[in-house]
């Protein structure tokens, strides 16, 4: 039986229906085909993003209460403001279920800190905001402060009723009283400031930083000319994320303002307050310590992030070459496999692994001659060859045979090599093998001895990956590459193109 709807909701509500009963649908414009085919997103969309900006802030102290108690007896009652609670910090962690930077929003804010309250009631504690980032994460800081990694100390409990310390009036030391002010409810969260006393559950260290930018203070930052100053100057590698559950904090959230308990405490401390029932006394402290009261801003910060596969070998060739094929060979992965060039739009990586080591291949989208001027994929793809430890150049035999278009297989070796140099000066110095694929094609055979002629210095692999011939010695091959058995290096020099 034919169901006729006109109207989109009864279409749906009848689409509902139709799962449960063998009715079969027919849409208002009667056509033979009961379901539209879902669209398939743009090729755009569908590329791999491993690059992203990222502002970061994080969420601002609440204020601290200024009260005092009062009761039917008590006209002025003493102080009894609560400090207001810090405000969250931005944490990138590190998860292997997220894939590249796509889902990473350009503008991170953690959430601020609840004010304090009368009867000495502590602010609540403004929530992190926790962000997912792909293993193999590199982060480039354009502006604000350098990231803080947060290693897991001693489980200790904290006891969140600890009474906050004074205030110190020196303005230096200030910052830190308030800091330890919220030791108590500390406790409650994973993360926190890196400047944390000992005493803590959790020490958070900064990273050394690896670039050349490394070591800048901010006050030498602010000497630099004006000029300078308008140019954004990145501090590279200030810190990477290698490590699932590995976490960072890349903004941290402001402190809380004190409450009046905390700034009369410190007051009489100081003499500046004899006695706490006098209301002039309350008036002097109000107009001295109402700044301090106010919540301090959280951190602000704009990264670069920037996604580095981390593999031990590389697979590295032209479109088309069999790269994922000869992946979906040597390990378990199953990438998508095409007659078309491009096929594999981000690396595909795939474990391979022998009775005693287990050793991770990246499949690296295809490059082309030019690769490094954005031809093709572009060089995007390029600096994840940076975190491989060894190559595997994966040559296709019969890109040139009987009168097909492609280059033959020592030409595509020289314009590999050529393309991970233009890019990245030394990218192809590490040790390195040839597999030369598809030699079940007719004619591969010649073509596979004049390579061996032509290319010297590493050994060569012929395999047919489609029936993973071959590919008994080639596991061999990249075991003895990985182990630092075999280190043979390929330069242009080895290989004889005319
Ligand atoms: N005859 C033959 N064909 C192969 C062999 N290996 C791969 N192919 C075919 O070559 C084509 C390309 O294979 P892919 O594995 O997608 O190549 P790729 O290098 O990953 O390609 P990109 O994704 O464009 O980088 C597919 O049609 C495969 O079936 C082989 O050993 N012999």
């Amino acid at each position: 039986m034919w169901l006729r709807c006109k109207n989109p909701r009864s279409y749906l509500e009848t689409l509902k229906n139709c799962s449960k009963s063998p009715w079969i649908l027919q849409t208002s414009g009667f056509s033979d085909t009961p379901f539209k085919k879902p669209k398939l997103a743009p090729l755009q969309e569908r590329r791999m993003i491993d690059r992203r900006r990222l502002c970061a802030k994080g969420g601002d102290g609440g204020n601290g209460c200024f009260s005092f108690h009062r009761s039917r007896h008590m006209r002025h009652g003493k102080s009894d403001g609560g400090n207001g609670g810090k405000g969250g910090d931005v944490i990138l962690e590190c998860s292997p279920t997220v894939w590249d930077l796509s889902s990473l929003q350009h503008h991170i804010n953690a959430k601020r800190g609840g004010h304090g309250t009368s009867k000495n009631k502590i602010g609540s504690r403004g929530d992190d905001k926790v962000v997912l980032v792909p293993v193999g994460t590199v982060l480039h800081l354009v502006e604000g402060e350098m990231p803080t990694i947060v290693e897991k100390g001693s489980s200790a409990p904290l006891n969140p009723w600890e009474i906050p310390p004074t205030l110190e009036t020196d303005p230096k030391e200030m910052n830190i009283s308030k800091v330890s002010s919220n030791k108590g409810r500390k406790s409650t969260s994973s993360v926190d400031l890196g400047y944390f006393d000992s005493s803590n559950n959790e020490k958070i260290s900064s990273f050394e930083a690896k670039g050349p930018g490394n070591g800048v203070s901010e006050s030498d930052k602010m000497e630099g000319s004006e000029q300078e100053e308008e140019e954004e100057h990145i501090e590279y590698n200030v810190a990477e994320l290698t490590e699932p559950g590995q976490r960072i904090i890349v903004a941290h959230g402001g402190e809380g303002g004190l409450g009046n308990v905390s700034v009369s405490q410190s007051y009489k401390k100081h003499g500046g307050l004899v006695n706490a029932d006098d209301t002039n006394a309350q008036e002097d402290e109000n107009d001295d310590t109402s700044s301090l009261t106010i919540g301090s801003p959280g951190s602000e910060s704009v990264l670069v992030l920037e996604l580095k596969s981390i593999a031990d070998v590389g697979l590295v060739g032209m479109p088309n070459a069999g790269k994922s094929t000869l992946l979906g060979a040597l390990s378990k992965a199953q990438p998508r496999i095409g007659h078309y060039a491009f096929t594999t739009l981000r690396p595909n990586l795939g474990n391979l692994t022998y009775d005693d080591l287990s050793v991770t291949v990246a499949d690296i989208p295809g490059l082309i001659k030019g690769a490094h001027e954005n031809r093709g994929l572009g060089h995007a793809f390029l600096r994840h060859i940076e975190r491989t430890r060894v190559l595997a150049y994966v040559l296709d035999l019969a890109a040139a045979l009987d009168g097909r278009k492609g280059v033959p297989p020592w030409e595509q070796l020289r314009d590999l090599i050529l393309e991970l140099e233009f890019y990245n000066e030394g990218l192809s110095d590490r040790p390195a093998l040839i597999v030369a694929n598809k030699i079940d094609e007719a004619g591969a055979e010649e073509v596979y001895d004049e390579l061996r002629r032509r290319v010297c210095g590493v050994n060569i692999f012929p395999v047919c990956a489609v029936l993973e011939e071959g590919v008994g010695e080639l596991k061999d091959g990249l075991r003895m590459l990985v182990n630092g058995e075999d280190s043979n290096r390929l330069t242009l020099d080895d290989i004889d193109v005319d």
